[in-house]
């Protein structure tokens, strides 16, 4: 049976009045396998986070297209039925070049990406002396997304992200944003919101077109749940953090352990259980999907067991 493509999918969760896409960040196929082990209805892959990953450095512009797009199909592909939204920060370039991203991001089977408009030598979205392109070439990139999505018969979900709240104030934001889904975007994602207020605001301002909220904690945004975000709304909610934190806080830990006391000690499941040991990870990873597949297939790596 023909698989639904996974921008459709998240289009019917975009369509359904009582669903909200709560997505955790992910950066990697651990941190990804981790997220659908504990069920996600869908994925977010953090540009920041494969930065982090991927080159050891901070969210500043430095990953490639290649770097974004691989990493992000890499994700996608470990469960296609989950949709994966991928942060494609500036689209990389002029018009040319955030085609050739659409399309990459197109046959790696992303769901949704986003395109913002902040100079290409980029940053985090919640630090301070962002730089903008103006409105007209913005749009520019936004409307390329969107003819190579219709030059290749996609239904991947478009989403404009702007960052000119911090320089150009609200008024502008949500102009910038219409101008964004005049010109093709579905989704609108106001970056980098002081107040709950503006929150609410921004729902109301661009409905019917669905909103999407960034969740970064040390951000300059107010955390809220995503029962709440719904409340307000919102149909995408994002935690871009939770897989880059997880780790920083996972291996700090576990490395000031074994410089301590030059051992780590084993976790434990309040079963008994050995926690987080080489096959928990293995299985998290789908060791015995693996092995089963090649016995099916009448492979013999696996008869005597692994
Ligand atoms: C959402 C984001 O684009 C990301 O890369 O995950 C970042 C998150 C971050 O750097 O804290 C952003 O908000 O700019």
């Amino acid at each position: 049976m023909a698989q639904m493509r996974s921008a459709t999918k998240l289009r019917q969760i975009l369509a359904d009045p009582d669903k909200i896409a709560v997505c955790p960040g992910v950066h990697d196929g651990l941190t990804a396998r981790v997220a659908l082990h504990v069920g996600f209805d869908a994925l977010y892959m953090t540009g920041a986070g494969t930065a982090a990953s991927r080159l050891g450095q901070p969210d500043l512009g430095l990953t490639t297209v290649d770097d974004m797009a691989t990493n992000a199909g890499m994700i996608a592909g470990l469960d296609r039925n989950v949709p994966v939204i991928a942060d494609a920060d500036t689209g990389f370039g002029g018009p040319l070049m955030v085609a050739r991203t659409t399309e990459k991001y197109i046959l790696q089977g992303v769901a949704g990406f986003h395109i913002e408009d902040q100079v290409t030598t980029k940053r985090c979205g919640h630090l301070m002396g962002k730089e903008l392109v103006d409105t007209a070439t913005y749009v520019a990139r936004i409307r390329a997304a969107a003819a190579t999505r219709e030059r290749m018969g996609s239904d991947i979900v478009i989403i404009a992200r702007t960052d000119s709240l911090q320089s150009l104030g609200y008024d502008e934001s949500v102009a910038r944003l219409r101008a964004a889904i005049a010109a093709g975007a579905d989704v609108a994602f106001l970056e980098g919101m002081r107040t709950k207020e503006q929150m609410a605001q921004v729902v109301k301002d661009l409905a019917p077109t669905p909103c999407f909220l960034n969740m970064v904690g040390g951000g300059v945004t107010p955390l809220v749940t995503s029962t709440e975000a719904k409340e307000l709304g919102y149909k995408i909610v994002i935690w871009p953090l939770v897989g880059m934190t997880s780790v920083y806080l996972g291996m700090r830990e576990l490395c000031r352990e074994l410089k301590a006391t030059g051992e780590v000690k084993e976790r434990y499941t309040d079963d008994g259980k050995i926690d987080g040991g080489v096959r928990d990870c293995f299985e998290m990873c789908g060791l015995t999907a693996c092995s089963e597949f090649d016995k099916k297939m009448g492979g013999t790596s696996f008869t005597s067991g692994a």
